[in-house]
This record gives structure tokens, sequence and C-alpha cells, in this order.
């Protein structure tokens, strides 16, 4: 079971590290609450987890792909029945507030029922034969053991993304997910016990960045998918190349706003507001950069700093709580190094700035909702991840100059472009270098349906939801069926006289 006292889940059953080590658990929001002790797996674990996804491979790759899909449906349906018991131990494990674990959960709901529907539609192709008597086509099949790697900012959504299309298309897999997010991931993985997915088919192996390597090392791992920083990402990328696994990385994004001086001012705020501070800015999709025309540049930033004021800091499950805290005391120090970086760069802090502190948040890891104006394209507050809840205020006088500030990153994951000019917004879908761009919404948020993904340094062209992650769970085989009778000439010289 995914209580405690809490285990790994390897070949349907739970069971402590071999090494018996544990790591604990705690609420960000306020660091007395334990949650529970984890198992610190090592490489054996990640072994023993990879052997049984193995053998169970060998059956669950034969099982009709609708069938497959019935699964994922059960899989819905329970995390239906679950949604707020699952959000309320997300949002106590890693501090968004329950509004926003409810929407976490929700996107799995409708990544389980997606993957259901791909169950009759992992299509190949047929193509017409460049000889008589030959039928030509391409099939789908699974690749194998699957590692998937993850980090905790969306500890339940983010891992199915990888985890039911993985399993739908036949694969088997080893999941880790983030050290700072390990009940969530168990949960998950108890649903799919419940919904009755077969022993070994999905194996959870807990602990920290070794563990995380380990399943990358394995030579058994065809294919690895990873979401979390740019930095682990190209490190993943060159171990797998070594042994020419597979890779899909979801990296880091630094996600440009431009708000041109004919957008709807309300909406634009509303977007900064939850783009910028939602989640407490911990989202690779977070706006972390507002490009603002000059000539609204002023009262977009006096809105957003009025707004942005009125949020209520606290613990995610109590009903009043707009933002929570930042994950850890690592995410601490760095978020509040970047005060100093800006003041050094010569930006000014307009807003926040500081560790928050006082009515019940001493023991939590809070920090003000900032926001730093008169920065310019090439100060590091205006190009580095910050991941926290600080907003950069860059300042344009015209939509290209809006466009190439953009672009000068070396990331691209998200971007929004608030107008009402319509030339203008497509012109954005055609020059912005980001994998998602909205037009007149924040950048913010994912449908299951549609692909997510990066690029520059934020991906390596593979995505997520939609129909293209099954490209990924899946090796295309080239199927050529010869009704000749015999060796025809045309094959061997290929129409040459
Ligand atoms: N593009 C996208 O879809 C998304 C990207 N992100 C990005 O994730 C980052 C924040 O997440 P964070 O958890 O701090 O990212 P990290 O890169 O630190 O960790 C991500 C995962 O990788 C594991 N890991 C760490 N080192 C290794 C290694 N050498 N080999 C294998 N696995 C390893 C981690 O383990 P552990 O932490 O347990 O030690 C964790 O499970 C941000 O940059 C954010 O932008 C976040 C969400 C979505
Ligand atoms: O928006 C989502 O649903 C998930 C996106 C994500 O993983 C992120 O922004 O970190």
């Amino acid at each position: 079971m995914a209580d405690a006292p809490f285990l790994n889940f390897i070949g349907g059953e739970w069971v402590a590290a071999a090494s018996g080590d544990t790591f604990e658990s705690r609420n960000p929001a306020d660091t007395t609450d334990v949650i529970g002790s984890f198992p610190s797996s090592t490489a054996d674990d990640v072994a023993r987890a990879v052997e049984a996804a193995k053998e169970a491979f060998k059956t669950w790759r034969l099982v009709p792909a609708p069938k497959r899909g019935e699964i994922l449906k059960r899989v819905g349906d329970l995390m239906t029945e679950r949604k707020s018991e699952i959000a309320r131990a997300m949002t106590r494990e890693m501090g968004k507030p329950f509004f926003e674990t409810k929407g976490d959960v929700q996107e799995a709901i409708d990544t389980a029922y997606y993957a259901m529907t791909m169950g009759r539609q992992l299509f190949g192709h047929t193509v017409p034969s460049e000889m008589n008597n030959k039928f030509n086509m391409t099939v789908r099949r699974p690749i194998g053991v699957c590692g998937l790697i993850t980090a905790w900012n969306f500890p339940v959504a983010v891992p199915t993304w990888k985890m039911f299309p993985a399993i739908l298309s036949g694969n088997t897999v080893v999941f880790k997910p983030s050290e700072d997010a390990p009940h969530s991931g168990a949960l998950l993985v108890q649903v799919l016990e419940d919904a009755g997915v077969p022993a070994g088919v999905v194996n959870l192996v807990q602990g920290a960045g070794e563990t995380g390597q380990a399943i990358v090392d394995h030579e058994d791992v065809a294919a690895i998918s990873f979401t979390g920083s740019s930095e682990t990402g190209a490190g993943i990328a060159s171990s797998a190349a070594k042994r020419h696994a597979r890779v899909s990385l979801e990296m880091g994004g630094k996600n440009p706003a431009i708000v041109m001086e004919d957008a709807d001012l309300d909406l634009a705020m509303e977007g900064m507001i939850w783009g910028a501070y939602g989640t407490t800015g911990q989202r690779c999709t977070a706006t972390s950069r507002l490009i603002v025309h000059e000539d609204v540049h002023d009262e977009l930033v006096e809105r957003v700093k009025a707004k942005a004021s009125e949020l209520r800091l606290g613990y995610g499950n109590d009903d009043d709580t707009d933002m929570g805290p930042l994950i850890n005391q690592k995410a601490l120090d760095k978020v509040t190094s970047y005060m100093d970086v800006a003041r050094e760069d010569g930006a000014t802090i307009a807003m926040g700035g500081e560790r928050a502190t006082g009515d019940g948040l001493d023991d939590g890891f809070f920090f003000q909702p900032t926001l730093f104006t008169g920065v310019t394209r090439d100060m590091r507050v205006a190009r580095e991840e910050i991941f926290g809840p600080v907003l950069s205020v860059i300042k344009v006088t015209s939509f290209d100059e809006a466009i190439e500030v953009a672009n000068d990153v070396a990331y691209g994951l998200s971007s929004a472009v608030y107008t009402s000019d319509i030339a203008r917004a497509f012109r954005a879908l055609r020059d912005i270098d980001a994998g998602i761009t909205y037009i007149n919404g924040p950048t913010i948020g994912a449908e299951a349906h549609m692909s997510f993904g990066g690029v520059k340094a934020t991906g390596n062209g593979h995505r997520e939801g939609g129909w293209e992650v099954y490209d990924f769970y899946t090796e295309t085989k080239t199927c050529y069926i010869d009704f000749s009778g015999g060796l025809q000439r045309a094959q061997i010289d290929n129409y040459d006289d």
C-alpha cells in the first residue's frame, strides 16, 4: 500500500529498499510536519525493478491495445473517485494550493481517458508498393522497459504524461518520482495497482538523483523520459547516448509574455498574476519575463503590483490560500540569491524581494511575490531560470523588438502575446521560438490531447501529450508482404532499366 511505512513497488509487491535506508518527506509550508520516510533506493533496487519490468513486458506487449486502454479507463475512473484525497496529499507534500493540485489530478484523469482512446488508434500507415503483387505498411511496436524520471512541481500529471502513453503502447515502466514528491508518486502507483494493471508493468523506485542515474545507466532500459532541469537533462542525454538509449527531455524555461499597447490590460494583468505567481512561479511554463510596450508599461506594472500584493500566502490546504511556499531550502536560497543578482545588474526590486514570514509562515519556505523593473535583455534575471515567484519587466518600443527580446534566451518552452491585432497574433505564432504560444492567455496550462514541449535548451525534439508522445513510446516496423510468388527482378535492380 502507498501508506506508511512507505515502500517501493516492484513486480506487484510493496517492498523496502534492499539497503533498508530511507529519506524523509516534509511539508514545505510547515517543515515540522513530517509526511513519512521513503526508501532510498540504490542500483540494486533499480535492477530488481528493471528485471520485473522486463519479465512483465513479455506478456503485456501482447495484450491488445484496446484492452490496455480499458485498464487506463479504470485508472481514470479511480483517480476521479480519489481526486480530492490525492490532491490534499499533494498539497501537503509539495505546497501548491488545493485548487491547483486538483487541477493536476484532473490533468492525469484526462491523460488516462485520452490514452484509452489511443488504444484504438495506434495507427500505422498503408503505403503503395513500387511493385506489383506486394503490399506495404508500417505498424507500431512497443520498445521495452522505459525509465520515467520526474520533477516535483506536477507530481501526478507529469508522471502520467509519460506512464500512460508508455503502458498503453505496450511498454513496461520503472518510475522514479522526485525526492520532493515521493508520496504523490506512490499514490499514483497505488491507483494503477487498484485498477488492475498487471504486476511488473508499473514499478516504483523512490530515491534521489543517484537512483535516477541508475535507471539511466541500466542496459535493459530502452527509453528514458525525463522532466527536470536543463542541467540534469544534459547529463542524462549524455549518459544515455553511450548505450544508444532513446531519451525524451522536458526541461527548463524562461517564458516571455508580450503585452502590446493595444492589449486588454485587465486580461494581461490577470495573465501575469497567475502566470508568474501561480504555483509560486515553480512551473517550467511560468511567466518569468513581461515584455511590455512602453505606452502601457507604467499602468500595467502598477496593476500587477496592486493585484499581487493582495495574494494570500499560506498552507495550500487552507481555503483562502492563493500562493504556497517554495519547495525546499535550496529553492529558497536560490530565489533569495537572485535579489542580489538583480541589484548588481542594475534592476529595481519594485515589489517583494524577501522571504515571507509571520502569520504562520515562519516554518515554511515562503517568498514574497516579486517584481523586477528596469530589466534589460542582457541581465541575468532576464536570461536565467529562477523558478520562483519572480517576474522581470522589460520595456520595448515596438512589436519587432518584443519578438526579438522574447527569442533572446537559451530556452523555448512557452510564450504569450496580448494584443487585439490579429496580424500581430499570427506573426507571434510564426516567429516566436517556443514550443507553445498563447494568444491573449497566460503562458501556463496544458491540455492532455495537445502536444507539450519546447525548443532550444528546453527539449530535445520530442513532445509529451497529444498523439506525438506515442511516437516516442513506439518503434515503427516496416512490413512488406510479397505475394508475387517469386523474387521480382525489380526488387534487385530497383527499376533501373
Ligand atoms: N519542460 C517541462 O515539462 C518541465 C520542466 N521542469 C523543470 O524542472 C526543473 C525543476 O525540477 P527539479 O526537480 O528541481 O529538477 P532536477 O533536474 O533537479 O530533478 C528532476 C528529476 O531528476 C532526478 N535526477 C537528478 N539528478 C539525476 C541524474 N543524474 N540522473 C537521473 N535523474 C536525476 C531528480 O531526482 P531528485 O530531485 O529526487 O534528486 C528528479 O527526480 C525546472 O528547471 C523546471 O523548469 C519542471 C516541470 C515541467
Ligand atoms: O501546465 C501543466 O499542466 C503542466 C506544465 C508543467 O509541467 C509546468 O509548467 O511545469
